[in-house]
C-alpha cells in the first residue's frame, strides 16, 4: 500500500489581499502560501510593496480586501482583524528599533511577563542567540550584527508561530552582513521557526531561503525554490532580475528546441510545443569557450569589451561578431577559475546545458 505525504502544514496563508494607501494601490491581490518551519525570502524592487506586505501579516495595516490566515486562525479578512498582539508573530524591523536606555537582557525582556523572565526565558534567549557575555550592556555597545541578534532575540521572546525580518541585514557593510546572515539563519533554523525575510538583495534570497517569493507591481510575480526562480523564471524581466541573464530572440521550433542564430540550435529546460518566434535565457554560466571548433555549428566569434577577475571565477563581457537580430549587443560569460583575458581578444563561445524560452506575446 502507498502512503500518501503528510500535506506540509501551513503557518501563513493570503489570499487575494489588496492595499491602498488613500488612492494609491500598492498590493494588488497578492496570493501566498508559507509552509510552518521554512525561510521564504519576499524579493522585489524598492517600492513594490514589501513591507506593506509585511505590514498586513503582522496587523499593523489592515488589508482592504482580502484573506491573511495564520495557522487555522483568520487574522484579516478585509473587514475584521485581529490585534497585532495578538497575532503569535515576532517582528524584526530594518533597523532593530532596539530601546537606547535598556540594557540587552531588559531589551529582550521587555514584553514578557514577570513570571515568564524569573523562568529563564531571557537566559535562555541570550545563550540561543550567543549574547550571554553582553547581557548587561546597552545598544550603543554593541556592534551592528549584535544589535541585530538582540532584536531577533526579542522578536522570539513569546515563541512567535512566525517571525518577520525586514531587511534586518540592510545597515550592515557587505563583511559583516554575510556573518550576521549566516548566524541569524542559524538560529531561526535551530528553532525550527517559520519565517519571511524582506529583502532587495537577489543573491540574499537565492542563498538563503528555502523559498523565494518576488513581488512586483503590487502581485506575486513567481513563488518557487531557488533553483526555479533562476533556472525558470516565469518570465524575461523576471529572469533578468533574479541573477544576470542573456535574453536573446530566437524561433522556437516547436520540438523542444529553439534556433539561436549563431549559438545555434538550443535544447530546452521545458517546451510548450510552441513554434513561433520568442526569447531565450541563457546565464552567463552557460556560455563557455568553444575549443578548437571554429564559427559555425553552434558557436558564436566574439570580441572581449571587459574581464572582471573574482579568483573563483570570471566574468566577461563580450561583443558578438556576428550582428543579426537573434543577438543582443552584449553578452556576460561567466568562466572558470584561472581564465583571464585582454580586452579586444576574440573568443568563441558556445552554450552549455538546457535553457528557457518563451513564446514571444501574441500581439
Ligand atoms: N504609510 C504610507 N502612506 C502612503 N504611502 C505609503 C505608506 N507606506 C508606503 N507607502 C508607499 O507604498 C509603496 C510601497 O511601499 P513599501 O515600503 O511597502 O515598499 P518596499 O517594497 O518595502 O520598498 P523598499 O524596498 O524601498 O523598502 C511606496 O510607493 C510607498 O511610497
Amino acid at each position: 500500500m502507498s502512503e500518501t505525504p503528510a500535506s506540509p502544514v501551513v503557518a501563513v496563508r493570503i489570499t487575494g489581499v489588496r492595499k491602498a494607501y488613500g488612492r494609491t494601490p500598492v498590493l494588488h491581490g497578492v496570493d501566498l502560501t508559507v509552509e510552518k518551519g521554512t525561510i521564504t525570502a519576499l524579493l522585489g524592487p524598492s517600492g513594490s510593496g514589501k513591507t506593506t506586505l509585511l505590514r498586513v501579516i503582522a496587523g499593523f495595516e489592515r488589508a482592504d480586501v482580502g484573506t491573511v490566515e495564520l495557522g487555522h486562525v483568520v487574522a484579516d479578512n478585509g473587514k475584521r482583524t485581529l490585534a497585532p498582539e495578538k497575532r503569535r508573530i515576532g517582528y524584526v524591523p530594518q533597523d532593530g528599533a532596539l530601546f537606547p536606555h535598556l540594557s540587552v537582557r531588559a531589551n529582550i525582556g521587555f514584553a514578557l511577563s514577570r513570571a515568564a523572565r524569573r523562568d529563564g526565558r531571557v537566559d535562555q534567549l541570550l545563550e540561543l542567540t550567543g549574547l550571554t557575555s553582553l547581557a548587561e550592556r546597552h545598544p550603543h555597545q554593541l556592534s551592528g550584527g549584535q544589535q541585530q541578534r538582540v532584536a531577533l532575540a526579542r522578536a522570539l521572546a513569546h515563541n512567535p508561530s512566525v517571525v518577520l525580518l525586514d531587511e534586518p541585514f540592510s545597515a550592515l557593510d557587505t563583511a559583516l552582513r554575510a556573518s550576521v546572515r549566516s548566524d541569524i539563519l542559524a538560529i531561526l533554523r535551530t528553532t525550527g521557526t517559520t519565517a519571511i525575510l524582506v529583502t532587495h538583495d537577489q543573491d540574499e534570497a537565492l542563498s538563503t531561503a528555502d523559498r523565494i517569493a518576488v513581488l512586483r507591481d503590487g502581485l506575486i510575480a513567481q513563488h518557487g525554490t531557488a533553483q526555479e526562480l533562476y533556472d525558470t523564471p516565469n518570465d524575461p524581466t523576471l529572469a533578468a532580475f533574479v541573477g544576470d541573464a542573456n535574453l536573446l530572440t530566437a524561433t522556437l521550433t516547436g520540438d523542444g528546441t529553439a534556433d539561436a542564430g549563431p549559438l545555434g540550435r538550443l535544447t530546452l529546460r521545458e517546451s510548450a510545443g510552441v513554434a513561433g518566434s520568442g526569447t531565450v535565457l541563457i546565464r552567463p554560466e552557460q556560455l563557455a569557450l568553444a575549443g578548437e571548433r571554429g564559427p559555425g555549428d553552434g558557436v558564436l566569434e566574439a570580441r572581449v569589451e571587459a574581464c572582471e577577475y573574482f579568483g573563483h571565477d570570471t566574468m566577461l563581457t563580450v561583443r558578438p561578431q556576428t550582428t543579426g537580430d537573434h543577438l543582443p549587443e552584449l553578452l556576460r560569460a561567466r568562466l572558470p577559475e584561472g581564465v583571464r583575458l585582454a580586452s579586444g581578444t576574440t573568443v568563441r563561445l558556445t552554450v552549455r546545458g538546457p535553457v528557457t524560452a518563451w513564446p514571444a506575446p501574441a500581439s
